[in-house]
Order: C-alpha cells, then structure tokens, then sequence
C-alpha cells in the first residue's frame, strides 16, 4: 500500500538512502592529541582527517574525513619538518656516527636505527608523537610463525622468506654500527638494537613509508634513497578502487596528497598504495583487499608440468620455446576474475598441439585462430589446471580450519587470502565452462 511522501519524508528518505560506514572516532584518545598537537606546531594546519577504527571493514584504524572530498582535493598536506627521511637522521645527534662508518650504511638501515633508538629514548625523543601511535607489531611475512607461513601460495613464500632473510641481514650487517654508537646509551646497545626491534623498525619502515627521492649522499650507500616516514598521513588505508596523485611539492615544501576519487563526508578516506595483486600487499604490508581487482592467481612452472601430456615428444622443445619468448614467466602464467591470462591460454594452445606441428606454434602465440579441438583441449587443460588450484586452495582451508591455535589472528589472514582466491578461480572457473560451451556449439 503506497504511503503519500511529505516534504519530511522525502528529506528522511534522502538521509536514509545513504548508510554512513560504522566507525568510532578515536581522536580524543591521548595519543592521538597529542599527535595532531605535534603536527600542528610543526606546521600542519588543515586537519580534516580524524582518526577512527572502522570495525565493519578488515581495515581496523584509519582515517576519517570530516568533509566531503571532491576529486582534485588534497587529502593532506604533510610540510617537510613533519618528514622522517635520511637527512632527518643526518641532521640527528647519529649524523657524525653515519659519517664515520665505512662502509657506508644503506638508507634503510639509517632509517631503522633512528626509530630503534627514538623508541628506546621515549619521553625524551622528539617523535614520541608518532613513534607512539606506530603498530607494536606487524602481519607481514617477517612477523608470521612459521607454521603459517607454510600455509602461503607457493610463490609468495619464496618471496616471504626473502624478507625474513633481509631482515636478518640488516641486524647482522649493522651490529658493528650499534656497537659504535654506545656512547649514546646508558645501556648496552646489545640490549637496544635486538633482532625484535630491527624486525619491527624494518616493517614500519616496509609498510608506512611514502616514496620520495632524494640526491645520493657520500655518506649513505648507493641504495636508492627514497624512504619518507609521514606520521599521520601513514594512518591512510589502501584500496585498490580509489585514485590519488602523491609526492612533494617543492612550492609549499609540502608531501601532498590529492585524490581523483569522491569520498563522502565521515567516510573512511582511502589511497591507493599501487595496482598491487594480494600477494604483493600480504608481503609488504601484511593484509589483503577483499575482491581486489589487481589479484590473480599465479599458476607454478612446477604444477603446469605435472597436467602436461609426458608423452608428448615435442613438450621439452614447446617448453624451451615457450621460456625463450617469455611465456612461461610466472607473472604471465594466471587465472584472474577475467579468466586465464590471454598469455597463459595462448601458451597452453601450443602446449596442446599435436606432433609435427610446428608451423602452428608461432601462429598460436601471436594470436591467430587455432583449430577448434586444439581450442576445446587447451580449455579443458586450463579448467583442470585450475580445479587442481581450487583443491589446493581447498586442502589448505582445511588446514587453517583445524589449526585453531594461539595463531589465531595470522591463520585468518592465511585463511581469507586463500578465500579470496578461491573467488578468483571460482570465477576462472566459470569463464573457461563459457568458453568451452561456445568452442563446441
Ligand atoms: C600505512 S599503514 C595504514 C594505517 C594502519 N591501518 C594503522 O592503523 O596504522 C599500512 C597498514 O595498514 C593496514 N591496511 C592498509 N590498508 C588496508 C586495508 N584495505 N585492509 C586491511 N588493512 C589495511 C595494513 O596493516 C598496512 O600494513
């Protein structure tokens, strides 16, 4: 039964038709004051972003607008004195250190040690500010327990265990450094720069700094230069669907950062940390974005041999000639929301091509018609390699299932990174079925 619509209920309807996102404003809390303080004697003036938690998305803190931001708007403008780069710590009570130092440090390690050392100052450290609204730990692969870690893609726990292993290496390379600055301490630097301590200015460092070069220094190693700690602006979360332009503009002497993306007054304000898939924000942030357009699923070198015919003759010379022209670089061997990669159909076609065909391979890689039962096979191929992928997939859920231990936290995230991927072959999935359905009719 239709209800007549008054001026007042077409005002409530307007309000109603949009559900602000749940979110506790935590600027009050002291920490927080006490940031913005800081950065408003440091220069900052336009504060329209509040800190809040956000319990409804994955995303836990971040930052609230308080205004409506058009596309072109700055989001925030962070002036150089609020910066935490190299020059920051060359300017520090550790500049005459680095300079004696051969060989020189990498800027990373600059940059770890100032934090290392700020932290340990406390009260007295200048960046208490911010050092005290940093994480106290991490879920980046340098912080998971080992038995989770055995839970990741295959791909990414190569890479993870490279970022275990340079963290390591920055505590190993820089002992003889720490060893050098005790004049500093009251404590023995034993005490201070700990593994735990490295591991965490490191991620702090990986997961929250803004890229800004800067020149070589003589007294920095060749590493590029381009870390920027930017406390506050660092409270902005990523989602791979917003658009931003970022970097130091040298006329205000300010890191800016303007979005080309709307967001609505008291909404979570967001950027974009690049096109990143969801390995690549697990490994160097340490989380995932749910139905991430960017994500894909990589399909190993390994597991593509096991589905191929081993009788085939000819697979050492396809596979020689596939590799020779890039094909089987595993950035192009995917199932995305879209399906295989055209480079992955294109490279199971040849694989798929009957003895003494040779005249084919090279038309199949640039794309000309195949026939239709080489068409039909590589989809079936594509399809069981990708079933293979989802009870993979599947077998590790069960796992996380079951493991329900201390770990609770790193298992979820194990957990919905593979459910995330499971919609990605899921949907795979249902393209090749399509696409097999029109090869046949
Ligand atoms: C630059 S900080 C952003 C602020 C951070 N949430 C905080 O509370 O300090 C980057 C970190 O935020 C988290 N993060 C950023 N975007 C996220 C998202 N879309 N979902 C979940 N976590 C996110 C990750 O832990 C990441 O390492």
């Amino acid at each position: 039964m239709g209800r007549k619509r008054g001026r007042t209920c077409r005002k409530r309807g307007r309000k109603r038709a949009f559900t602000p996102e749940v979110m506790v404003n935590i600027s009050h809390e002291m920490q927080y004051v006490q940031l913005r303080k800081w950065l408003k004697e440091n220069g900052c003036i336009d504060l329209h972003l509040v800190p809040a938690h956000f319990p409804g998305t994955y995303t836990g803190r971040g930052l609230m607008t308080t205004k409506a931001l058009q596309p072109g708007d700055t989001i925030i403008a962070l002036p150089e004195k609020c910066l935490l780069t190299t020059q920051t710590v060359h300017r520090s009570y550790l500049g005459k250190y680095i300079e004696r130092w051969k060989p020189r440090l990498s800027p990373l390690q600059v940059l770890c040690t100032f934090l290392v050392a700020e932290r340990h100052f406390g009260r007295t450290s200048p960046w208490k500010p911010y050092i005290d609204v940093l994480p106290k730990a991490y879920t980046c692969p340098g912080y998971l327990a080992e038995e989770v870690l055995r839970l990741l893609p295959e791909a990414l726990l190569g890479k993870a265990e490279v970022q275990r292993r340079d963290i390591r290496e920055l505590t190993l390379s820089s002992e003889g450094f720490f060893h050098s600055l005790q004049p500093l301490f009251a404590e023995s630097v034993e005490g201070i720069f700990t593994s735990d301590a490295l591991r965490w200015a490191w991620c702090s460092v990986n997961t929250r700094t803004v890229y800004m070069e800067r020149l070589q220094s003589e007294y920095f190693s060749r590493e590029p230069d381009v870390y920027a700690l930017a406390p506050y602006l660092d409270l902005l979360n990523h989602s791979p669907t917003v658009q931003v332009t970022a970097g130091f503009n040298q006329e205000s002497k300010c890191y800016e950062i303007r979005t080309l993306t709307k967001c609505r007054r008291y909404q979570q304000a967001f950027i974009c940390y690049g096109p990143h898939d969801n390995q690549r924000l697990l490994l160097e942030y340490g989380f995932f974005a749910a139905n991430n357009p960017h994500s894909v699923i990589y399909v190993e070198k390994d597991v593509l041999r096991t589905h191929l015919l081993q009788k085939d003759k000819e697979l050492n010379g396809k596979l020689s000639f596939l590799q020779d022209r890039g094909f089987l670089e595993y950035v192009n061997l995917t199932f995305g929301f879209e399906g295989p990669s055209w480079r992955l159909l294109a490279a199971l076609k040849v694989l798929c091509l009957g003895p003494d065909n040779y005249s084919q391979w090279k038309k199949v890689l640039i794309g000309l018609p195949d026939s239709v039962g080489n068409e039909r096979n590589s989809l079936d191929l594509a399809s069981s390699l990708c079933s293979h992928l989802m009870n993979e997939n599947q077998k590790v859920l069960q796992k996380v299932r079951l493991n329900r231990t201390e770990l609770l936290e790193q298992l979820d995230l194990v957990a919905k990174l593979r459910e995330e991927e499971r919609k990605i072959l899921q949907a795979s999935l249902v393209i090749l079925q399509r696409l097999r359905n029109t090869t046949t009719s």
